[in-house]
């Protein structure tokens, strides 16, 4: 790491203590983060910065559950199994927390783009691109105006309905690493089709994540397509 990505990860470590803090007592904080009061009351008033390594276990292993938690208190599940994660991803300031339990918790190689498709999946791919410090882009599923070049994905889904995404040429080049995300994913025929734009593009997958798992189908239909890791934050 270099040093601003040092101060960056220190920085989101105060993030997250300051959002445990929100609901918690500093006694409290201490029992959950395994951290004295006395040092975290410095961290959450801003006067001293934990070191690189204390925020590290903050932001991947406190962090990681406490983003967990948090979202899975978001959610809800009517009676099929459909959710709704409107909570969530019409929440930029929360995924903005999210975005570095989810690229320091999970193996995934800095992507140079984040990918994902139109519609829910945008806020969450905005985080991670934005915490990467890299390109954000989103396949639709009709042609944008204007655009001359693009990238094609189609497929016959379960319900015999053809969906083809579009992603602008431009978005991905030959050789990029990719990290393909989305909100949630179920069937997995989505990020297939995100996958498939990925090789269409001679690019590279740096891995597959979704915030919420709707059974294990899809995650299992990913890992079947990349050797990337695949991965997501909740299952229901
Ligand atoms: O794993 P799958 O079975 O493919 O399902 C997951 C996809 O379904 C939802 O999008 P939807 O197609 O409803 O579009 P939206 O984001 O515009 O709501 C969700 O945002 C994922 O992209
Ligand atoms: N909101 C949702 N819940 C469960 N499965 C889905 N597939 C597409 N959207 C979904």
């Amino acid at each position: 790491m270099n040093r601003a990505e040092k101060a960056a990860l220190q920085l989101r470590a105060v993030d997250v203590l300051r959002m445990l803090k929100e609901t918690r007592t500093y006694d409290e904080l201490a029992e959950t983060t395994g951290l004295p009061a006395g040092d975290l009351n410095r961290y959450v008033n801003g006067h001293v910065l934990p070191g690189t390594e204390r925020a590290r276990e903050v932001v991947e292993d406190v962090g990681r559950e406490a983003i967990a938690d948090e979202l899975d208190a978001r959610i809800r599940v009517d009676d099929e199994g459909y959710v709704d994660n409107s909570g969530t991803v019409f929440d930029q300031s929360f995924l903005d927390l999210v975005a570095p339990v989810v690229a320091n918790g999970f193996e995934f190689n800095r992507p140079d783009v984040v990918l994902t498709a139109a519609t829910d999946g945008i806020t969450l791919a905005a985080s991670l691109a934005s915490y990467y410090g890299t390109r954000c882009a989103y396949a639709k599923k009709s042609k944008e105006t204007a655009v001359e070049e693009f990238i094609e994905a189609r497929q016959r889904l379960q319900s015999g309905i053809e969906l083809t995404y579009y992603l602008p040429a431009s978005a991905v080049d030959a050789g990029d690493s990719v990290l393909v995300v989305d909100d949630l994913i179920r069937s997995g025929e989505t990020q297939e089709l995100l996958l498939d734009i990925v090789e269409t593009s001679e690019a590279a997958v740096a891995g597959v994540f979704a915030l919420i798992a709707a059974g294990d189908d899809g995650i299992e239909r990913a890992r079947e397509r990349t050797d990337a890791p695949v991965g997501a934050l909740t299952t229901v």
